[in-house]
């Protein structure tokens, strides 16, 4: 059967097997270790249009090395003057709605021929005064003219669209088209489609528009009174829809002209960069000025991205899967000119190399520009790590025994280091000098630790120009010289942090380098990323430390060394693969090649687990007034949707009640999300929008009909027995809350253990 979209036909594609349908829904990791078929591949991409290193003169590649040496400063000094002047001389007239297209297109005639002091200072004021009063200004690399129409339509389908290989036809299809009338629309779209403003790591990309604000533009633009507004959204709870029907009986005398991707991209971005003195004024002057111009299913889906919620059952992961399709075919030659055309084995390798890429530059812009420049299959040489860029980092498996930890690890050599509790810290130092540390999300916190200097952690400032440190953030104890649990550094201001208001020290455990010299060590063995992290750096006592470290397979001596890291405030072991290639780090990747053995929870599943509330039901008695229970879910990353695990009772302070009931109640949504999937049985008194995790202890996991954990493998879903709640994980984003994936994993492995 043959679709057509917009004008084009593609054939969808067909699997031939319901183990490749398995492959296309699998996780990230799910190809490694299988080898493509080495004649179709090779097949396959000697007829791939041959792009070496460097030698394309595409039109895309100019921009790209801008792109690669500073994508993430893209409205700093960057852009010249010249490029400033060009802006303001389009800004300096008011534009009206039909024009926004228009903006940034001619050079005004009195643009310096140089940029000198005085012209650079100058064209910087004028940026200043426009930037004041519109928001910042983005250069051109988000340029897209694709009617914004086409992806509000694509949108409109993925939404009434169930399947998920359905969508990634879609979605790859569409990519297809618009990289064939342009490869620069791309970047703008993906992230459309991932609903994101840039990358993770980009400061100053919160849109911060609340519901409020958004009704009352509704309501002045598209001329219906905020009762009228509130109403509706009381009744029916989108405020996407309540646009879009009022926008659509709204009487206009001129027809709009199209919005078009490229503008409603940097107009978002424009949004989330505006601060300062009346910012919420000029953040609902750029919206109104979008609204205005919306027509058809435009508004609802614009009002939802300024939600910051696309509700249309997208997953990140069905994004990047259909991105890499595309890419492959926009690298292929005619013969290869539809996805259907394609071998299966290339494909998977095609997604493999865009994952890898993507886990070590987590930029889509910088990932989509490497492949176009030098084709997707030469990504692993391209597009690497870099210092300045967080790459997602390693992750480990949960053990709940030291057997089971001397079984996994039987006949390889193996290293085992305390498990710090404090937060993770990934550590650059840059060319320029500069330091910044990630979170474990990639989330820059350098000025969460005013006080560490990298520096002063080197051996020989001289010969190290840049490096990349994974390392743990513990509270230090000056006086007595000791490790502090992990609630007390959590009372550490998390911004705005002066150097004054420290009261809590932080000691910085480092095990392990990833990157040093500008050389990716990630290939190396754990042990040569050990003595290149000892040699490059030197230990100053509760400041920066290395991470204690045994290597042993006596149970006996284990099991001492876990007792002292437990009695050295340390949650347990992390139990590490020191030799040969499976000991080489796994960006993203939880591995069992890092086994943690956490000492608490060796009595339960051997984990904690990071479940995100999606309800609550009332409380009753003692607890009248606050949540006496909440529903809780795991994240689905294929699907995008939270499967309820549990309802959590226990383990709350009054006092937490009160807090949560304080933090909950504003998010309460009218009725449960598309992407909750829950039993009629366990309904929630109210249903919340999904922003909090809760990091909760079971003693067991349990097959129920009740609850839908994993139970596309099951026919039943997998629940949790006696839940207990530990803490907010305050570091963690909803889509890193424990995947059903995972709860599957540890249901097998405890029946495993209990056969
Ligand atoms: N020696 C160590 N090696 C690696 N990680 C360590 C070490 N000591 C402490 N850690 C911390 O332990 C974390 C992994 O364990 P844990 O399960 O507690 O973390 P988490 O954030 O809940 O992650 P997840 O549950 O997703 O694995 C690492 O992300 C890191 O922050």
């Amino acid at each position: 059967m043959r679709r057509s979209l917009a004008g084009l036909t593609f054939t969808p594609l067909r699997l031939s097997s319901p183990r490749s349908l398995l492959f296309m829904s699998s996780s990230l990791p799910s190809s490694a270790g299988k080898k493509p078929k080495q004649a179709t591949l090779a097949r396959f991409f000697t007829s791939m249009k041959n792009k070496p290193p460097g030698g394309s003169s595409s039109p895309e590649k100019a921009t790209k090395h801008k792109l690669e040496s500073g994508i993430n400063e893209i409205n700093s000094e960057g852009a010249s003057a010249i490029k400033k002047l060009k802006h303001v001389s389009a800004v300096q007239t008011p534009v009206e709605p039909s024009d926004m297209s228009s903006n940034s297109s001619s050079l005004p005639s009195s643009a310096p021929s140089s940029g000198g002091v005085d012209a650079s200072q100058k064209s910087r004021e004028l940026t200043l005064k426009v930037e004041e009063e519109q928001g910042p200004i983005e250069n051109d690399h988000y340029s897209s003219n694709i009617p914004y129409s086409e992806v509000c339509e694509v949108f409109n389908e993925i939404e009434a669209t169930s399947s998920r290989l359905e969508i990634i036809r879609i979605c790859s299809d569409f990519f297809t088209k618009i990289m064939k009338q342009s490869s620069k629309n791309l970047i703008p779209t993906t992230y459309l489609f991932i609903n994101r403003l840039g990358p993770d790591y980009e400061p100053g990309l919160e849109l911060g528009l609340g519901e409020n604000l958004l009704m009352k533009t509704i309501s002045e633009s598209c001329g219906k009174s905020m009762s009228q507004i509130k109403l509706k959204y009381k009744e029916i709870g989108d405020l996407g829809e309540i646009a879009m029907g009022a926008r659509n009986v709204q009487p206009t005398m001129f027809k709009p002209k199209p919005l078009t991707v490229g503008e409603v991209f940097k107009s978002l971005r424009s949004i989330a960069k505006t601060q300062g003195k009346d910012s919420q004024l000029r953040k609902v002057k750029l919206i109104k000025r979008m609204l205005t111009a919306c027509q058809g299913v435009e508004a609802k889906f614009l009002i939802r991205s300024l939600e910051s919620k696309l509700r249309i059952g997208l997953a990140e992961k069905t994004v990047l899967i259909s991105l890499s399709k595309a890419l492959l075919l926009h690298g292929g030659n005619e013969e290869s000119s539809r996805v259907d055309d394609i071998p299966m084995d290339a494909l998977e390798s095609a997604q493999q190399k865009i994952r890898d890429a993507f886990c070590q530059v987590p930029n889509y812009e910088l990932v989509i520009n490497s492949c176009l420049e030098h084709g997707i299959m030469n990504l692993d040489q391209f597009c690497t790590l870099r210092p300045g860029i967080p790459l997602k980092p390693m992750l480990a498996k949960p053990t709940k025994a030291i057997n089971e930890v001397l079984d996994r690890f039987q006949g390889e050599t193996f290293t085992s280091e305390y498990k710090y509790d404090g937060e993770r810290a990934q550590v650059h130092l840059l060319d320029d000098g500069t330091m910044r540390i990630y979170s474990r999300n990639g989330e820059n916190m350098t000025e969460r630790y005013p006080e560490i200097r990298i520096t002063d952690f080197i051996q020989d400032i001289d010969a190290t120009k840049n490096l990349i440190l994974d390392c743990e953030a513990v509270a230090w104890d000056k006086e007595q010289g000791k490790i502090l649990p992990f609630q007390v550094l959590s009372t550490r201001k998390r911004k705005d942090v002066e150097l004054s208001d420290i009261k809590v020290k932080v000691c910085l455990f480092a095990f392990d380098i990833l990157c040093h010299n500008g050389e990716r060590l990630i290939n190396k063995s754990l042990r040569e990323r050990r003595d290149c992290l000892t040699k490059v750096t030197k230990v100053v006592p509760g400041e920066f430390q290395y991470a204690t470290q045994i290597v042993t397979d006596n149970l006996d001596e284990l099991q001492k060394f876990l007792d002292e890291s437990v009695n050295q405030s340390c949650e347990g072991l992390m139990v590490k693969m020191l030799e040969g290639p499976e000991s080489h780090y796994e960006p993203s990747k939880r591995s069992r090649n890092w086994l943690k053995l956490k000492k608490d929870y060796l009595e339960g599943i051997g984990d904690s687990l990071d479940l995100c509330v999606i309800g609550a039901y009332y409380g009753r008695g003692k607890r009248t007034g606050t949540y006496g229970g909440f529903l809780l879910g795991c994240y689905n990353q294929d699907s995008g949707e939270f499967e309820t695990c549990c309802k959590i009772g226990t383990g709350f302070s009054d006092e937490m009640l009160q807090q949560l009931h304080e933090r909950l109640t504003p998010t309460i949504i009218d009725g449960p999300k598309a992407t909750f999937v829950f039993d009629s049985s366990a309904e929630p008194d109210v249903w919340f929008e999904p922003t909090t995790l809760f990091e909760v202890l079971t003693a067991d996991l349990s097959l129920s009909p009740i609850y839908k954990a994993g139970s596309a493998t099951f026919d039943k879903g997998v629940s949790l027995r006696f839940p207990r709640f530990l803490r907010i994980r305050e570091d963690k984003g909803v889509e890193d809350a424990t995947s059903s994936e995972q709860i599957v994993e540890l249901y097998e492995n405890q029946s495993h253990m209990q056969n």
